[in-house]
């Protein structure tokens, strides 16, 4: 069965949204809570240790209404269980998309072709954390038998940012072991991260599914052939695994099949950090940390399949978001973490959320006459509002914003956990309210400054309020903003599981770079002919 294909906008329920929008014209939040004392209560979700308040939203009982009946008319109910029953639901690549199997007991069922996938899921689970504890307690050692000191994790894109985010967010709850992540094509990364390397204590991990992508190769290469000035080809099996579904170029680089930790074509890139594309997560805080990751990702998996669509978080957030983006067409939502930890994590969404939902085509392959995927962006707070909050209070876009915290700190000084949530609630309260000309005036305000100082408000949030950082809660949030993503790729018709989109550049930078030994390069349009002569001649 493949997924539904409906154009959302000839629905009944996009009609509807439409005149509800045009009907509401002005309306201010602060008005909307001011008529109904309940409006906070009834626009919470409480969830386990997840309190989502979704009331400072430009939305009334019949917008949030209209937005459940445009899901169940788009078949919302029906394209999950599609996704969760290993459907090939990334149609366009002929793939199943079961990263939810990943963090799913053992006991679990989720079939790809009919066969079911748990044993092999566990057996690689197996693998990580035997390999993690051998590790971590120094049983492994490098070429001179001394323990390791140093990972270094080798990939891009999905095979990077998941993992770099987590061991970021997890830093609290790391091991000794130091970990590194080389990314960038730019020799400066591969090169400052050598600065900091020992040889014969450093274990590197390549990560790439498909083995082939230039950054993640030629950086293997590079800190293959610097290794390789100290130690033996022979060492080569001690320091150097991988993580890949392309067990042959895995081999052919000359990495031991023992080392090589397999993963699957069902699993997408920037879905990926579940599988062992998390070794280097395992790694970082033990094996244990990283199955408690998985187990909160399960959770919230549970919760997006069985919770009824009005109280689903993952649903409510993706159907708000809807409502900005394609009736008061704003343009980007902001991610602002009151966490310094989180510090990566609005990163960490730009791909998940703009590679799976920047399309133009839709299911039938059709080109697109409505919004699709949002832009993101954002900082954690406090900082985030010594730099761009100017703009979210007073400029003239509409900025939907995403506030997350925790209600306890892990550093334990409530001194400051008290500073920087005061300025969590702070925020979202006067983007909420703002502040008029009369309460401008009231403050004595010089009469030509008046019109400087007043705040529109009327910006909406969400908060997400979480009881403490762990790797559970973590993987809970992780998963929410997943299935946020699939729930709108849903509604917009679109295919969110492919990423046709990065394959041109890189098809012409190969071109390009072949370019480089010939005597003269023509045949591009005179300004890339230029710089690229420009760039012959000077470097
Ligand atoms: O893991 P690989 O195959 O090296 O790919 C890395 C990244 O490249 C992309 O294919 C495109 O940027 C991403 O989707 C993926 O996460």
């Amino acid at each position: 069965m493949s997924l539904p294909t409906i154009n959302p906008t000839k629905t009944n329920a996009w009609k509807k949204l439409q005149d509800h929008y045009g009907t509401f014209g002005n309306i201010h939040m602060k008005d909307l809570f001011a008529q109904d004392k309940e409006r906070a209560n009834k626009f919470t979700v409480k969830w386990d240790d997840f309190y989502v308040d979704f009331s400072k939203n430009r939305i009334t009982e019949q917008t949030l209404n209209y937005l459940l009946e445009l899901a169940e008319e788009v078949k919302l109910k029906d394209a999950i269980k599609s996704q969760f029953s290993g459907e090939i639901i990334n149609e366009t690549e002929g793939r199943a998309v079961l990263h939810t199997a990943l963090r799913a007991p053992k006991d679990a069922n989720f079939k790809v072709e009919g066969v079911n996938v748990m044993p092999e899921i566990y057996a690689v689970k197996q693998k990580i954390e035997t390999f993690t504890n051998q590790v971590v307690n120094g049983e492994l050692k490098g070429f001179t038998g001394k323990a390791f000191t140093d990972v270094v994790n080798i990939g891009i894109g999905g095979s990077d940012l998941g993992p770099a985010m987590v061991v970021d967010a997890l830093q609290y709850y790391k091991n000794h072991l130091t970990t590194h992540f080389v990314s960038n094509i730019d020799g400066d990364h591969v090169n400052e991260v050598i600065k900091k390397l020992n040889p014969e204590t450093t274990l590197f991990v390549i990560v790439s599914k498909t083995f082939t992508t230039q950054e993640t190769l030629s950086n293997a290469n590079t800190l293959k052939a610097w290794f390789l000035k100290s130690a033996t080809e022979a060492a080569i099996a001690k320091h150097f695994v991988a993580v890949s579904t392309n067990i042959q170029n895995v081999k052919a680089f000359g990495i031991d099949e023992n080392n090589i930790f397999p993963m699957w074509d069902w699993v997408g890139g920037r879905f990926s950090l579940w599988s062992a594309v998390g070794l280097t997560i395992s790694l970082a805080v033990g094996y244990k940390n990283f199955d408690s990751l998985l187990l909160g990702a399960n959770k919230m998996d549970e919760h997006f399949k069985n919770e009824d669509f009005k109280t689903n978080i993952p649903v409510v957030l993706a159907l708000i978001s809807v409502w900005y983006n394609n009736f008061f067409k704003a343009e980007s939502e902001a991610i602002i973490p009151y966490c310094q930890y989180l510090n990566q994590f609005a990163t960490y969404l730009q791909q998940g959320i703009m590679e799976s939902n920047g399309k133009s085509i839709d299911r039938n392959g059709n080109p697109i006459d409505y919004q699709t995927g949002t832009i993101i962006w954002g900082e954690p707070g406090t900082n985030s509002q010594h730099a761009f909050f100017q703009l979210i209070h007073q400029g003239t876009k509409l900025i939907p914003a995403d506030f997350i915290g925790f209600t306890q700190s892990l550093h334990g000084n409530q001194d400051h956990q008290d500073k920087l949530m005061s300025n969590f609630f702070a925020q979202t309260e006067a983007l909420l309210n703002g502040k008029t000309e009369a309460e401008v005036i009231a403050e004595g305000t010089a009469s030509s400054i008046i019109p400087f100082k007043i705040f529109d408000g009327n910006k909406p949030t969400n908060t997400i309020f979480i009881n403490k950082l762990t790797p559970e809660s973590l993987g809970k949030l992780i998963a929410m903003y997943e299935h946020k993503i699939f729930v709108q790729g849903i509604i917009w018709n679109i295919f969110s599981y492919d990423q046709f989109g990065v394959e041109l550049g890189k098809q012409l930078a190969s071109k390009i770079l072949q370019e480089f030994n010939n005597s003269a390069v023509n045949n591009h349009d005179s300004s890339t002919q230029n710089l690229l002569n420009h760039y012959k001649r000077m470097s």
